[in-house]
């Protein structure tokens, strides 16, 4: 989500918290009406509560020096134009991080207390509640560095950080047995009578023997037990725990190799010394293992240590839905105290493992990005699976990238930071200490990877890869666009059929029958003739996964942003005998099937055919990645697998280097490359994106824009027009990250509450993907 000003938000509401004064009286008295007139949720309850406790907010004078009396609020709200912190009276036991509902204006909002002060040059209102959620001290810093760094909000960062609003605890009825149905037969004795001197059925007797628990279906059977005085019933909080999160197999710890046991026993001795004063750097490292090299196993004994010394951890993935081998084995081999937490699950399930995690119930967070936000106290060691991939930078603002995230609370916390891949990014590679897994952890061989050059042949797969194809029991085949054909054009006169929202053209669906922009979901019926001229022959261009997977021989297996049940899929394929697994790169991720026997790149060049400083680097690891999947689970006697990499640039680097699985030899010589042109990790760029339905005003705001930038700053740019909005982009490529940060947000916000602002979209981003 970008920034959209509201006319005129902060000349009506800006200051108003900080105005006026109500009376205690009328402060409990919302409070109160509130809690009352709604179901219980949790903010009620300790409104209530606290109400009960005679602990409501109590008015304070505001020129006791010795105390912090003032909270400084920051409101929850996603506008950028309003910005806190404003000022209330701080009430009692409430410290930094406690959430409070305050009156803002006519409104009453959530807010954060991010800081406390002594006095206020004000008139204070009281908060008009406290709800009893709060973020641990280190989140709000968190919340407030990043709204910094990546050019947001505070409000929009905080908001990240605490659990779903509006759902409270899951209350059910707990019954236990009571008076003489509580006395225990003697244990030695079996022939015991089990109730002595009480009365029972059959059935009541095996009711009682299943207590404690929860009443369930039982309950009308336990309130007579009750009623007589055997059973006693209350409401007790029910933990909803994501059970669909497979626990899978308990398996065993494998033995080590002597390269794992290195690993692990470097990453222990960093945890020794983390808390204390390491040198710069010191605990910050990068496991660099090929594919199949068992890095899974060193991060799940890294944190075995971790939760041994007494401290947390956190795990992240790039996506749980093509990562469920990895949680699954973190939660069968350490059990109840790892915490899930991803979009994935209800609102209910994400606040009590959100608690669980608060209360140290759970001592270690295992997900994707959000997961780097889980509110753990002692965290002592953070890992980072995959980090090459992209899918660590959020799309909406905030545009955070949970890497640089990782890293930040690594730091804050004394933490030991590992980032693990088979293709680490430059940046990776350049500041981090370096661990080595080399080989194979079935102790088999790297498959064979051959450059095939398919200059001037006609067909998708050329003849030898097509036999390949014929001949392997199992393979797995990428190709990075989805749909059936990614363009369509009138034979006759040419027309094409593009997105009325979008610059771009629209892809054939076949299986479900529409024509569909990748950008803003518009969809359509594919046509029967041609709106221009009348023709028929409408022509179907662009090789998408679903035509190809047409192509294919065998039984085929598709996975691609279109699949639903991706997970499925991939369990699916895992179990067959023989079969394609065919798809975008989400083929490509760190999957772990045993007997993939040939590895397909249809269309190589495609990612080095972007105009981008990472094109090169993104080919690397694409290859890279899909060869990894092949061969695996052979061991030492199995066959060598082999990989086939269709492409038209047969020389390219990326792609030579990716063919002998030579990460280094890549990473040298792109970070040369990098240092030579000025690109990061040797600079950083931040993007700024104007976008407005009106392209004369999308124009002229990133001309005002341009001006307030620092010098050297490219642009205004034409972007191709989406979701109905004209965009411009502002380019700045800087050598001091922080001060050119610092200089993009002052421009923004002095174009933000402009009149001229109004409709406009900003979306800054740091360190673009
Ligand atoms: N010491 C070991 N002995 C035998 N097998 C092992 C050992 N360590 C790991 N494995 C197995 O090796 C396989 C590959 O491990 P894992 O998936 O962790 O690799 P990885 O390094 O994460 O690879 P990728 O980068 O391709 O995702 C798994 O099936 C794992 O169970
Ligand atoms: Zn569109």
């Amino acid at each position: 989500m970008a920034a959209t000003i509201p006319p005129g938000a902060a000349a009506d509401t800006g200051r108003n918290g900080r105005t006026g004064g109500l009376g205690r009286g009328r402060a409990v008295a919302d409070a109160d009406e509130r809690a009352t007139s709604r179901t219980l949720t949790d903010r009620n309850v300790a409104a209530l509560a606290r109400i009960a406790a005679g602990h409501a907010p109590r008015r304070r004078s505001c020129d006791d020096r010795s105390v912090p009396a003032v909270a400084r609020v920051e409101p929850l709200v996603t506008a950028r134009a309003v910005r806190g912190p404003f000022d209330y009276l701080l009430p009692d036991g409430c410290d930094v991080g406690s959430v409070v509902e305050i009156p803002f204006g006519r409104q009453r909002l959530r807010g954060v207390i991010t800081e406390l002060a002594e006095r206020s040059e004000h008139r204070l209102k009281a908060p008009s509640a406290v709800l009893d959620v709060s973020l641990p001290p280190e989140l709000v810093r968190l919340a407030l560095w990043m709204a910094d760094d990546v050019v947001s909000t505070r409000a929009r960062c905080l908001e990240l950080l605490l659990p779903p609003d509006g759902v409270g605890e899951r209350i059910r009825l707990w019954a236990e047995r009571a008076g003489e149905a509580a006395v225990d037969p003697a244990a030695d004795d079996p022939d015991a009578e089990r109730y002595p001197g009480v009365r029972l059925t059959a059935n009541q007797r095996a009711l009682l023997d299943r207590l404690p628990g929860w009443t369930g279906d039982d309950l009308q059977a336990l309130r007579r037990l009750e009623g007589r005085g055997l059973v006693t019933i209350e409401p007790r909080g029910h933990g909803r725990r994501p059970d669909h999160v497979a626990l899978g197999a308990a398996a065993g710890a494998p033995v080590l190799n002597p390269d794992q046991l290195l690993a692990v026993q470097r990453l222990e001795d960093a945890l020794r010394g983390a808390g204390g004063t390491p040198g710069p750097g010191e605990d910050r490292f990068l496991l660099h293992g090929v594919t199949g090299s068992g890095k899974t196993e060193v991060y799940l004994q890294a944190a075995q240590r971790a939760l041994a010394m007494g401290r947390t951890a956190l795990v992240l993935v790039p996506e749980i839905a093509l990562t469920p081998q990895t949680v699954a084995r973190f939660r069968s081999r350490l059990g109840e105290t790892v915490a899930v937490l991803h979009s994935g699950l209800s609102k209910g399930e994400r606040r009590d493992e959100w608690w669980r995690l608060r209360r140290g119930e759970a001592r270690i967070c295992v997900g994707p990005m959000s997961t780097v936000f889980a509110p753990v106290s002692d965290l002592g060691l953070v890992i980072v699976d995959e980090e090459h991939d992209s899918a660590y930078k959020q799309d909406g603002d905030p545009r955070y990238d949970a890497r640089r995230v990782a890293a930040w609370r690594a730091r804050e916390n004394g933490a030991v930071l590992v980032v693990g891949s088979a293709t680490p990014r430059p940046e990776s590679w350049n500041a981090l200490r370096r661990i080595g897994l080399p080989r194979r952890a079935d102790g088999g061989e790297m498959p064979a990877v051959r450059l095939v050059d398919v200059r001037g042949i006609r067909t998708v797969l050329q003849r030898e890869v097509h036999q390949a194809l014929t001949d392997a029991r199992k393979a797995i085949v990428l190709l990075n666009r989805r749909g059936w054909a990614t363009w369509l054009e009138c034979a006759d006169c040419g027309h094409s059929w593009e997105c009325p929202n979008c610059d771009v053209s629209l892809v054939l669906h076949r299986g479900s029958g529409v024509l569909r922009c990748h950008h803003c979901g518009h969809v359509e019926h594919p046509p029967r003739q041609c709106p221009a001229c009348g023709s028929v022959s409408v022509g179907q261009h662009g090789l998408g996964t679903e035509q190809l997977a047409d192509h294919l021989p065998g039984h085929v297996f598709r996975l691609d942003a279109d699949v639903r049940d991706r997970s499925g899929v991939l369990q699916r394929f895992q179990e067959a005998d023989h079969g394609i697994l065919v798809g975008t790169q989400m083929i490509a991720k760190g999957h772990d099937f045993p007997d993939v026997e040939l590895g397909v790149v249809v269309d190589a060049d495609a990612t080095l055919r972007f105009p981008d400083f990472r094109s090169q680097e993104r080919t690397f690891q694409l290859v890279a990645q899909l060869a990894g999947r092949a061969g695996r689970g052979g061991g030492p006697s199995g066959a060598r697998a082999s990989v086939l990499v269709q492409t038209r640039s047969p020389e390219d680097r990326a792609l030579r280097h990716a063919a002998r699985h030579d990460a280094h030899g890549f990473l040298v010589e792109e970070l040369e490359r990098r240092r030579q042109l000025d690109y990061p990790p040797f600079s950083t760029l931040v993007r700024v994106m104007c976008e407005h339905e009106d392209e004369d005003r999308a124009q002229a705001a990133a001309s005002v824009l341009r001006e307030r930038m620092p010098e050297g700053t490219l642009g205004p740019v034409p972007v191709f027009r989406r979701q109905g909005r004209f965009r411009r982009q502002l380019l700045l490529k800087a050598a001091h990250r922080g001060s050119a940060v610092a200089a993009v947000r002052a421009a923004v916000e002095s174009v933000v509450g402009t009149p001229g602002a109004r409709g406009l979209v900003l979306a800054v981003e740091v360190d673009p993907r």
